[in-house]
């Protein structure tokens, strides 16, 4: 299945090499056009990729009476309903980079959300989708990941899991929410789950920061690679048997923040696309005959989901079978054990099951069937691992697709300031101080950041802080700490997983917060870890030509160090050299010509810096220029490693 690369994402494409490539004139006249200031949402906009791959929720009855995908039809209907699409608002977006987005009312959280439908190339029932599909779907995130807030896939719901599951394994270092959704009738019949599937999924992705792969189903989020499809009837159609939902809409939409899993570590995010095919599952049944077995665990099988009775409990009076077990794990077969139970986890709590712990068979916990297959699929492409690693692997919690044991969650009455608080304002009942703890936390978590305190915020991590909490500015720990310099906050909040995308209501990233506060060393792990600026090209260049008038070299150093265009220009198509070169800033046009800053640019009048220095009688600068600077080479700045 190929996203239509030539059509939609292509147009993507196309439309950034539009933008990248026209010649200045065009550039300008784009620019012109770009979204005016006066529509500006109240706050940062919002913009979700949508890959849309097929399912019921598009689907009409065909001409043979049954539902089919329809090509070219989604949008078109969209478009018609307000709550899809802002018309009055969308029109005026003609002519922008946004042309072919839609455009959501601005949401009760204060947010526009703007969303790209890209239309899958054939539609399909999720019934025919393939490995190759989930690594074609991952692979258009990962080509996108830096231009959307969220991801939303619209998705039939029969194999919605599996690929759910899969997803969460293929992301690697996930940062930003992907949302799976879709619906038991189609979003354009009169009844239909799909216009409420669809609008929760957007506003969840274009909200909330949570770095997971999600099924967005009847007003719940559940974590992917948790869920099951449980009823082909219900609008109900998903459950999560083991872990509870981790966002509720309701009146209010709820997250249970504690719950949400994180990466905790600095590396970006990157897919691993290639997964093993020679995985099955097998559910052992009162007589099942050691023939029948031994011919499922034969090559090519590589990995075998195993799932058995109650606790994890397969039959302790069958040496054949138990026999057959060891001897696949020592062809290097990985075998997982799972309940049949739909809730309940796996443990050798009885000899039953303890038998098939001795003769390799892994224990798979709570992990639901599609999560166990993904997860083997996964771990058993990975060629860079020994078959001790992948058992290893297999055992360990890798995306929450498993419950490890938790120690006994540690009181929030711990927190003398919680407890004080508590009895001033008389609360007792648990629920009232976790509100008051929830309300109170992000503002301790930033004033602990301010100072450097990583004690303090680890004693709020283990109360159960969501250290990616946002105060009432969206400012998060790590927006303070990247703007303060503080290296040990922020290596401890990138090592908790904290996000690096979160926005706050001016826009701005944590590495925004860095360069301001120009500590290089924050901004190169933070750029490190996939942190981008998230700038219009116009407001970077007023930044640049900021510094640049004021000689400001430091600022320019951050600047660069965040891997930004040193030749951004502004509305007049001025960049930071030809303010550099007008003020005489020496320093300044020295170091934007070392950094790459193109003298031959012209602005909207028709000026470039090498003319600019010609009207100034400044020969020495004109010969330096044309000498030394025909073709800029373009240098990397690298922030010293000391501490900044
Ligand atoms: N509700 C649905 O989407 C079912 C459909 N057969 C699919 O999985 O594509």
């Amino acid at each position: 299945m190929m996203a239509n690369g030539g059509g939609a994402l292509g147009f993507f494409y196309e439309s950034q090499k539009s933008i990248d490539l026209v010649n200045l004139e065009q550039k300008k006249e784009v620019a012109l056009k770009a979204v005016p200031s006066e529509l500006a949402p109240v706050k940062p906009e919002a913009r979700i990729l949508v890959l849309y791959t097929g399912g019921t929720i598009g689907m009409r009855v065909n001409p043979n009476g049954v539902y089919a995908p329809e090509a070219d039809y989604l949008v078109g209907m969209l478009k018609k309903l307000p709550m899809f699409h802002d018309e009055e608002f969308g029109n005026r977006l003609k002519g922008t980079e946004y042309e072919k987005y839609l455009v959501m009312p601005i949401s009760r959280e204060g947010r526009r959300i703007f969303y790209l439908v890209v239309e899958y190339t054939p539609l399909m029932d999720s019934s025919n989708m393939t490995m190759e599909d989930w690594g074609k779907i991952a692979t258009d995130i990962k080509e996108e990941y830096d231009n959307y807030d969220g991801f939303v896939v619209l998705h039939g719901t029969d194999t919605m899991a599996y690929t759910a599951s899969a997803l969460s394994f293929i992301c690697e270092n996930l940062g930003k929410p992907i949302i799976l959704t879709g619906s038991q009738i189609p979003i354009f019949e009169i009844r239909s789950d799909g216009r409420d599937n669809f609008l929760s999924s957007l506003i969840v992705a274009g909200h909330y920061y949570i770095p997971e792969v999600l099924i967005c189903f009847d007003n719940k989020v559940f974590r992917g690679n948790r869920c099951m499809k449980n009823d082909s009837g219900s609008f109900a159609a998903f459950v999560s048997p083991n872990l509870p939902p981790l966002a509720t809409l309701e009146i209010n939409i709820n997250v249970d923040w504690a719950a949400v899993f994180r990466c905790t570590n600095t590396e970006k995010f990157v897919i691993q696309t290639k997964m093993c095919e020679n995985v099955g599952l097998l559910r052992i049944f009162p007589g099942i005959t050691s023939q029948t077995v031994r011919a499922f665990l034969t090559p090519p099988m590589q990995g075998v989901v195993l799932q058995t009775y109650g606790a994890g409990n397969a039959p302790d009076n069958r040496p054949d079978l138990l026999k057959i077990f060891q001897e696949a794990t020592n062809w290097g077969v990985l075998i997982v054990n799972i309940t049949q139970c739909t809730r309940g986890s796996v443990q050798a709590s009885y000899n039953t099951g303890k038998t098939l712990v001795d003769a390799g068979v892994i224990p798979g916990g709570d992990m639901t069937p599609e999560a166990s297959l993904a997860k083997l699929s996964y771990v058993l492409s990975k060629d860079n691992w020994n078959f001790q690693k992948k058992r290893k692997m297999i055992k360990r919690n890798l995306r929450g697709e498993m419950t490890v044991v938790t120690k006994e969650e540690i009181s929030i009455m711990d927190l003398e300031i919680i407890d004080s608080v508590a009895k001033t304002l008389c609360l007792s009942s648990r629920d009232e101080i976790v509100k008051l703890r929830d309300a109170l936390y992000p503002n301790l978590l930033c004033a602990a950041a301010k100072i450097g305190d990583v004690p303090a915020l680890e004693k709020l991590r283990q109360t159960g802080a969501n250290l990616s909490a946002q105060n009432q500015d969206g400012r998060t720990a790590l927006h303070i700490a990247s703007r303060e310099g503080h290296w040990s906050v922020v290596q401890y909040l990138l090592n908790h997983g904290t996000s690096i995308h979160t926005r706050d209501h001016h826009g701005h990233t944590p590495l925004i917060d860095a360069v301001q506060g120009q500590h290089l060393r924050i901004i190169k792990i933070l750029v490190k870890t996939g942190g981008t600026l998230i700038l219009h090209p116009s407001r970077l260049a007023m930044e640049l030509c900021s510094s640049a008038a004021q000689n400001d070299i430091e600022s320019l150093k951050a600047w660069c160090a965040a891997g930004i265009d040193v030749n951004s220009a502004d509305y007049d198509n001025r960049t930071a050299l030809h303010v550099a070169v007008t003020k005489k800033n020496k320093e300044a046009y020295e170091f934007l010509l070392d950094s790459g800053a193109r003298w031959d640019l012209p602005d909207s009048f028709g000026n470039t810096a090498i003319s600019i220095a010609g009207d100034q009688g400044d020969e020495e600068l004109e010969t330096l220029m044309r000498s030394r600077y025909l073709y800029p080479p373009v240098h990397t700045i690298s922030p010293p490693d000391s501490p900044s």
